[in-house]
Parts: structure tokens; sequence; C-alpha cells
């Protein structure tokens, strides 16, 4: 490869410096269908008694030196680009990305009906079914739905993650957390997806928050507060770009002054916004002419209007039609640009190199791993497993004492109370025992009381009934003689 020579230096067959016949060997190499239809010729030579290479590229350079070969032979003549060598290094990137297809993750923030799916629908120029979210859920949560798109011969997979009833709340106090926990826990599914042995990056769906539009109310006002304690906190685990969303309700001097109202709490605030490239040349320029548009005041529609001869993406009024790709009329080309066309890339490198190299980050460290150790060594995360697995088992069998232990005073004190139990039982049984006794006693005497009685009841019923018995017995004496 290192004696690949540019086109312009291929010399014509006129100015070979040799003749024809000392060619010894050559060949013809048909690479040409990908550099573009040129033909590489290499003449191995003797001259001034040494052994030469030539090159030649140009095809139309070729056929004249082999005129004789090739007599009617009538082609068409391409000059190559002539990509050799390591220069050809990013066509490969872009084959293979095309073969693997992009993917990319859009989180939504903002309130019921402010125009998030319209939006995303106009920047894809697609209609991503999806249906209205109600305005009377009692808690905010979040919608994500994945489609697959197809433009030329480019595949995107496209992840939509939209909130649903934010701000609809009347205690909006936790309305973000749903927000803050969604990115996280996609940094941590990646994160575990990283510490497993056996990894399957290859068709992993990474489904870590790439950007998120924060869908601003067109009040003309000022940020809500639910605004800004959202965006602050989750500057730090996503790139936000500030939208200001339906921006067709605003007059073009109100929208200044939001912009800049807006801009300055923002900052005041200390909220981090996603800061656009400066370091590739094409990307900055693009984005020197954004900086001064935040937040983006945005119009979304997948309505086709008529103006003039022309069909234009737009919304019907009756003043008028606001087309949504004139730069006049709102930033959503402005959007498009940075978010598809020049910073996708830069947005998918930042949430992997800082928003979850922050997280891994915190999540180690709070873990107990570390680079260096107190001395200021480096230690290895063998050391830092090895250290935290005695913990742990140290840990282990210091609460297993514990519990044993306590279980041994649960088991005391249960006894204790068991045997006053039982003694109180004893106690009461054997008071029971003694009023059963003196009862039985106290019954007895009443029994001998009342059958001393029966036999004098019983004696003076005897005494009674016999002289009534004698008169009785002297009258059927009578009778009888009669
Ligand atoms: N004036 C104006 N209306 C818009 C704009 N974008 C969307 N709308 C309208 O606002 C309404 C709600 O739009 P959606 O895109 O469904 O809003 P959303 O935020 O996705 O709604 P949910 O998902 O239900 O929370 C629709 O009637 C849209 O036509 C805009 O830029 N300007």
């Amino acid at each position: 490869m290192a004696a690949c020579m540019p086109e312009a230096a291929c010399p014509s067959s006129e100015s070979y410096p040799f003749p024809i016949p000392l060619v010894l060997i050559f060949s013809v190499f048909p690479w040409s269908f990908t550099l573009k239809g040129s033909y590489t010729l290499l003449l191995w030579f003797f001259a001034e008694g040494e052994l030469r290479l030539q090159v030649c590229s140009n095809r139309t350079h070729i056929l004249k030196l082999f005129k004789f070969a090739f007599p009617n032979e009538n082609v068409r003549c391409l000059s190559t680009v002539g990509h050799f060598g390591f220069e050809c290094f990013p066509y490969q990137l872009v084959n293979r990305s095309l073969q693997r297809g992009f993917s990319f993750n859009i989180l939504c923030v903002g309130e019921t009906g402010i125009g998030k799916t319209t939006l995303i629908n106009t920047l894809f120029n697609t209609n991503l079914k999806d249906s209205k979210s109600s305005h009377f859920h009692s808690t905010v949560g979040l919608k994500v739905k994945i489609y697959e798109l197809q433009e030329s011969n480019v595949h995107l997979k496209l992840t939509v993650v939209k909130t649903v009833g934010f701000g609809d709340q009347i205690n909006k106090e936790a309305s973000y957390l749903p927000v803050v926990e969604y990115i996280d826990a996609q940094f941590e599914a990646y994160l575990q997806e990283e510490l497993k042995i056996k990894r399957s990056f290859f068709d992993y769906h990474d489904s870590r928050v790439h950007v998120c539009l924060y869908f601003i109310s067109p009040t003309g006002h000022s940020l809500k507060t639910l605004d800004l304690l959202t965006m602050k906190s989750i500057d730090s685990k996503v790139n936000i770009i500030p939208l200001i969303a339906k921006a067709d309700t605003i007059s073009k001097s109100d929208l200044q002054k939001f912009k800049s109202r807006i801009m300055h709490e923002l900052n005041s605030s200390g909220v981090q916004l996603y800061q656009f490239l400066e370091d590739d040349d094409a990307a900055a320029q693009a984005n020197t002419s954004t900086s001064g548009l935040l937040p983006f005041a945005v119009v979304g529609s997948m309505e086709e209007v008529k103006v003039g001869k022309r069909m234009v993406r737009g919304r019907h009024y009756p003043w008028g039609v606001l087309q949504v790709e004139n730069e006049n009329h709102c930033d959503f080309v402005k959007l498009r640009d940075v978010l598809l066309c020049t910073n996708m890339e830069d947005l998918k490198e930042k949430t992997h190199s800082y928003h979850y190299e922050c997280y891994r980050y915190r999540k180690l460290k709070t873990m107990g791993f570390t680079d260096v150790g107190p001395d200021n060594k480096p230690v290895s995360f063998q050391e830092t497993y090895e250290f935290k697995r005695q913990e742990f088992q140290d840990q282990c069998q210091r609460e297993e004492e514990e519990l044993k232990q306590k279980f041994m005073q649960r088991v005391k004190e249960k006894e204790t109370a068991f045997k006053d139990a039982e003694r109180e039982l004893q106690d009461k049984f054997e008071h029971l025992k003694k009023v059963q006794q003196e009862e039985i006693m106290k019954l007895e005497e009443e029994k001998s009381k009342l059958e001393e009685e029966i036999i004098s009841f019983c004696k003076m019923k005897a005494a009674s009934e016999a002289p009534y018995s004698q008169v009785t017995n002297m009258r059927k004496d009578r009778d009888r003689k009669k």
C-alpha cells in the first residue's frame, strides 16, 4: 500500500522512461467497483540496473499503455476519487453503521397536551401512532414507545419517552421524581449489563436517554416552579434542550422577551443545559447561530398546507399560514438541524462519557469502590472486592451474633413470662381449690342441717297425724259393725 501513488502523480504512457518489453510482471486488480471504476496497474521493470515498481491507477493511462491489447476498447473513462490506505477508515465506519442502523432515545417532558407527540412526528416526518393522555392522572408517569424508522438506507431505532399527567396534580411537589427515577433506571440497567460476566452488548437495547426535550408552556411570563425544579434535578443526568412549545401562540416581540427571561432564570438557578459542539468546524458553525436562539420556539404540525403553488407543512389560521419549516416563523428547522444533523452523535457521546460516567462513579463510590486508597496508592478492583467481601462477612457474622443474642434474650424473657404466668395460674388454681373446698364444706353443713330439719319435720308430721288416724279407725270399725 505504501507504493500507492495519487492519481495526479501517475505518468502517461508516453512519459514512461522505459520500453514496454522491459515489463516483467504486471497485475491488474479489478477492485474497481468499490473504487469508482478504477484499475490499478503494477509495473515491475528494470531501469538503471535495478528492479523498480511503478503503480498506475488511471484507467485511461492503462488503456493507452495497452492499446495493442485493446484496439477497439471504447470505454467511459472515470477519474478515481482515490480512497486508498487508512483514509478509507471512515468509509468502513459508515458501512458498518449503515448495516447496524442507528438508535436514538428522546425524553419529552412537558404538560399534557403541550404538543410533544406532534413535534416528534414533525421532526421525524412520520405519523408515530400514539394515544392522547388524560388530565386526570393522580401521579406522573412515563410512556415509552419504540419505533423502527427508515429514511433512504438509514435505519433508526427511535425510543420516545413521554411524560403522562405532568403538571396535572394539585400537589406538584413530587412530579419531577418519576422522570429522575426513569433516567437513573436506564443507567442502572446499563451498569448491570456492564458488570455481567457474560455481556451481550451486541444486541443489548441501550435505553439511556440521549436528550431531554423540555417543553415550556407558552405563557409569555416566566418559568413555572415545576419547570425549574425538574430541570435542576435532571441537568446532571441528561442533555437538556429547552423548547417553547406552541410558539405560534406568542407574538414575535413577546417571544424574544420570554426567551431572555427564561434564559436568565435558568442561568440564575444554575441549570446546566446541553452545550452545543464547538470543536468541530461544521457543527460549530451551525451551533453558533443556534446558541442565541435558546430556548427554541417550536411549532409542530403534520398538516400539509398550500402556500402559493407549494405544499408546505404548517398550521392554517384565519389570518394566514404558519410554516413550520420557515425560519422566519419558528425555530423548528434549527432544532431539527442541531438535533439530527449536527449533534446527534455528540448527544450520545456526552450521555455515555459524561452523564453515565457520573452515575457510574457515584454508584460505585457508594458501593465502596475507589481507585486510590487512603494512602493515595492505587487500589485494584480485586483488592476492593476482597476487602468488601471480608467486610460483608464480618458484618454478617456480627449481625448473626446480634440476632443470636437477641433470640436468647427473647427466649429468656419468654421463659420468665411463662413461669410467671404458670405461677399465677397455680396460685389462682390453689385459691379456687380452697374456695371450692370451703364451698363444699359450707354445702355439707347446710346439707346436714337440712337433713336434721327433714327428720324433725317427719317426726312432727307423724306426731300430728296419730290422733287423726285413731278417729278414722274407730269410724271404720263402727261402719263395719253396722
Ligand atoms: N397552536 C399549536 N397547537 C399545537 C402545536 N403542536 C400541537 N398542537 C396541538 O395541540 C394538541 C395536543 O397535541 P399533542 O401533540 O397530542 O400533545 P401531547 O403533549 O403529545 O399530548 P399528550 O401526549 O396527550 O400529553 C393537538 O390538538 C395539536 O394539534 C403547536 O405547535 N401549535
